[in-house]
């Protein structure tokens, strides 16, 4: 059964997720809100078939990507179709709160910085599994991932839980056979297409709020 963001036992396919990122440029290198959302969505459904300790990370997710969706299929929907029109819509009508949380606390420009934060952990996560090796640990790298990013802005209690989350990851054999792709060197082949397409959906989206003053929205 699927949940409003249709993430629910569905099972995990890398090549989904990957078109999707495909889908997420337009031609003048802007970022459509709809596939950046739909992208999550593949992924979450993968965090869900790791298992039940995940559970607090799936429902945050979940709770950002429907914040944006309502967004999307909202009355202003047509201000939201790229992340770059989001952006100007909102600052332009004082719907962002800048410096503290206040009369606008789920903006769609502080919520997608939360996803777009964990992207940068994804992006750091997926190059250290493309050239891992057979004994390499999924835990260490994906906890040295989420250090180098999304750690820096997380308190110390989800920095803990998280921690001990990641030690319940499965080996790295287990893991590429969730990713539904094939054998190892067809996940290597898949990772090393994806990585572009994430790093740039990433880096357009982090000179967009670098340029708006946005990369510590409250
Ligand atoms: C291609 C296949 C392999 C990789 C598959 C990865 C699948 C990952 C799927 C989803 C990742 C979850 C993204 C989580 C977004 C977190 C956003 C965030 O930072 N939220 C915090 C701040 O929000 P506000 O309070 O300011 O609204 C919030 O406090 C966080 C709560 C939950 C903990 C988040 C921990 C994030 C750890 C990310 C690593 C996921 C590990 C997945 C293991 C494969």
């Amino acid at each position: 059964m699927a949940d409003s963001v249709g993430v629910d036992n569905q099972k995990f396919c890398l090549q989904e997720v990957l078109d999707t990122f495909k889908l997420c440029l337009s031609e003048n290198k802007e970022v459509y809100l709809e596939h950046y959302v739909a992208g999550w969505r593949g992924l979450v459904k993968f965090l869900n078939s790791l298992g039940s300790v995940f559970g607090f990370i799936s429902k945050d997710a979940v709770n950002k990507i429907q914040i944006l969706v309502t967004f999307l299929n909202g009355e202003n929907g047509s201000q939201y179709v790229t992340v770059q029109s989001m952006v100007k819509y909102e600052l332009d009508n004082q719907l962002v709160d800048l410096t503290k949380r206040g009369s606008y606390p789920e903006s769609g420009c502080r919520t997608l910085l939360r996803l777009h934060r964990a992207l940068r952990w994804l992006e750091l996560f997926l190059e250290r599994l493309r050239t891992s090796t057979e004994d390499s640990k999924t835990s260490a790298m994906c906890s040295e991932s989420y250090n180098e990013s999304l750690a820096q802005h997380h308190p110390w209690a989800i920095r803990k839980a998280s921690g001990l989350a990641f030690c319940m990851l499965p080996g790295r054999p287990a893991f590429f056979e969730v990713m539904n792709v094939g054998p190892p060197e067809q996940v290597v082949a898949m990772l090393g297409e994806a990585l572009p397409l994430i790093s740039e959906v990433y880096q357009i989206t982090e000179d967009l709020y670098a340029q708006h003053n946005l990369l510590d929205l409250p």
